[in-house]
């Protein structure tokens, strides 16, 4: 990972990359909570910042949260806008049907990663241009291996 750029934070727990290349940054719990099977809640990071314009932040699970316990967030990316000064948080979901998840303060309960966005310039038109895939989407090429070269 080569680019980077400065993002102005207030922060209890600055979010830290596990490993150089990393594209995430960990956020971390304010608050001990539990979650219920099923339950949904939003949560603190403590964590305030200032993009530089043309980025936005995005707001998206762990993976092993996710695999191990089934801890992910409901509006996964959550998207953090430029403009936006007030605490990152995190709506998080147990979708776990049995097993509650424990999380204490300073938790690693999400990632943070920061992109360049671009904003659209929508042009109304009578006709799109036409494309080989078309109106086809949700599923239309199936999901056996495709033909080689194809
Ligand atoms: O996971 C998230 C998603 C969003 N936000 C903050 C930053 C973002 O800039 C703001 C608004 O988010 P969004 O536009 O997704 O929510 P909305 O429901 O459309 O609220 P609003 O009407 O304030 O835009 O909430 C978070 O802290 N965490
Ligand atoms: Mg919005």
């Amino acid at each position: 990972m080569t680019e980077s750029a400065e993002v102005l934070i207030q922060a209890e727990h600055i979010p830290s990359y596990a490993h150089p290349g990393d594209a995430g940054a960990d956020l971390t719990s304010t608050e001990a909570l539990t979650l219920a099977p099923g339950e949904r809640r939003t949560v603190g990071t403590g964590v305030s910042i200032a993009l530089p314009d043309g980025f936005a932040a995005f707001v998206v699970p762990r993976s092993g949260l996710a695999s191990k316990h089934g801890i992910t967030i409901v509006n996964s990316p959550g998207t953090v806008d430029a403009g936006y000064r007030g605490e990152i948080k995190v709506a998080l979901l147990n979708t776990d049907t049995s097993v509650a998840y424990d999380i204490a303060v300073g938790d690693r309960i999400a990632q943070l990663i920061v992109m360049p966005v671009t904003r659209a310039v929508f042009v109304p038109v009578e006709h799109l241009p036409g494309s080989a895939r078309g109106v086809g989407g949700f599923g239309s090429t199936g999901t056996t291996t495709l033909p080689s070269g194809s």
